[in-house]
């Protein structure tokens, strides 16, 4: 056991994925948690989710020695303001959202001294929402990336990092302004290229009544998988890492024009070297035996 009691705030795939994984090692003796909706909670308890689901924020803090806020990025502050005076002092708090600097920014401000933060990212998720998404596997052999500042004592991120590494995951640590944009890069950005590949296809199919989804290759289906994913904490992301995602952007579409170039000029001598560098970093990434597990990047439980 890690941690004596765990709460976490918000029960939807990643709360559950942790309430799950926790319960599986024996890392908590006790997690609760809270949702919004009735009906979330409702489904939490029937399903067995945590060991107790209390109607308020402020309610699962009480006692708890971790708390974990798993809400979209945007909702951080507030749910950070409504439990701020409830945590037990000493505590550890630390939250899962996908940008880091922002939640840092909206989380601080509504801590009592004494509460330690340690804020983390999980890299691993599905296309899938709410209670029911959760399961007990999903951190395995995924990275989590923890972005403390100084203030949080190096023997509590020592024990959180071993919360982490117990549900599964390879922890490492860096600043959250380079997650940022990292991340931006990673994640962010290849996230609204698909939705915006899927909306030109829905377009498309509009305009021309033709079968883009019926005969969709698997390139594009893959596009559907993330464009599946859910619009609040997709449109917080964005809204919470505007400088480094505008600026990846600006790059791709750089690329974009000058790949547009090639195809209008002919080139086919830039098409085939710019693809012949993109397969060699895939090649890259199953070196390092980075896709070999990929629950979240690559599969989904469904498939
Ligand atoms: N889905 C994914 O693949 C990953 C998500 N994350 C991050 O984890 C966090 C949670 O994501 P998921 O578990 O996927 O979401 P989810 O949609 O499955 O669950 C979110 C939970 O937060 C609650 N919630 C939503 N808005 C709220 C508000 N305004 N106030 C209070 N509670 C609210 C919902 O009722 C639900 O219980 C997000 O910050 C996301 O960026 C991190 C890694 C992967
Ligand atoms: O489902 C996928 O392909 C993902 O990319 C999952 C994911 C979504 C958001 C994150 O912050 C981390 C992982």
């Amino acid at each position: 056991m890690i941690y004596k009691r765990v709460a976490l705030i918000g029960l939807g795939l990643i709360a559950g994925s942790i309430a799950l994984a926790a319960k599986r090692r024996g890392l908590a003796e006790t997690v609760v948690g809270t949702a919004r909706t009735a009906q979330t909670r409702e489904t939490a308890q029937k399903i067995g989710l945590v060991d107790e689901v209390f109607e308020t924020p402020e309610q699962a803090v009480k006692d708890a020695d971790l708390v974990i806020l798993c809400v979209p990025v945007g909702a951080m502050a507030a749910v950070a303001a409504q439990i701020g005076p409830h945590l037990k002092a000493g505590c550890v708090i630390s939250d899962v959202g996908s940008v880091k600097q922002a939640v840092i920014d909206a989380v601080s401000p509504h801590l009592p001294d004494g509460v330690i933060f340690i804020p983390a990212h999980p890299l691993a998720g599905t296309e899938h929402s709410g209670p029911e998404a959760g399961f007990a596997t999903l951190f395995d052999n995924r990275f989590c990336l923890l972005t403390p500042t100084d203030a949080a004592p190096v023997n509590e991120v020592a024990r959180y990092r071993d919360f982490w590494e117990q549900m599964g995951a390879k922890v490492e640590q860096m600043d959250a302004e380079h997650h940022d944009r990292v991340l931006a890069v990673t994640s962010h950005v290849p996230h609204i290229i698909a939705y915006t590949m899927v909306g030109v296809a829905d377009d498309l199919r509009r305009v021309t009544n033709s079968e883009v989804i019926k005969y969709s290759a698997a390139g594009f289906r893959d596009f559907t998988r993330i464009a599946a994913s859910d619009p609040t904490m997709w449109r917080d992301v964005f809204l919470n890492n505007e400088a480094a995602t505008l600026e990846i952007l600006g790059r791709f579409t750089e690329e974009l024009f000058a790949l547009q170039r090639a195809i209008r000029k002919g080139d086919g001598e830039l098409l085939f070297d710019y693809f012949t560098r993109t397969r060699a970093i895939r090649r890259g990434i199953l070196d390092a035996g980075q896709d070999t597990d990929a629950p979240d990047f690559g599969r989904t439980r469904s498939d």
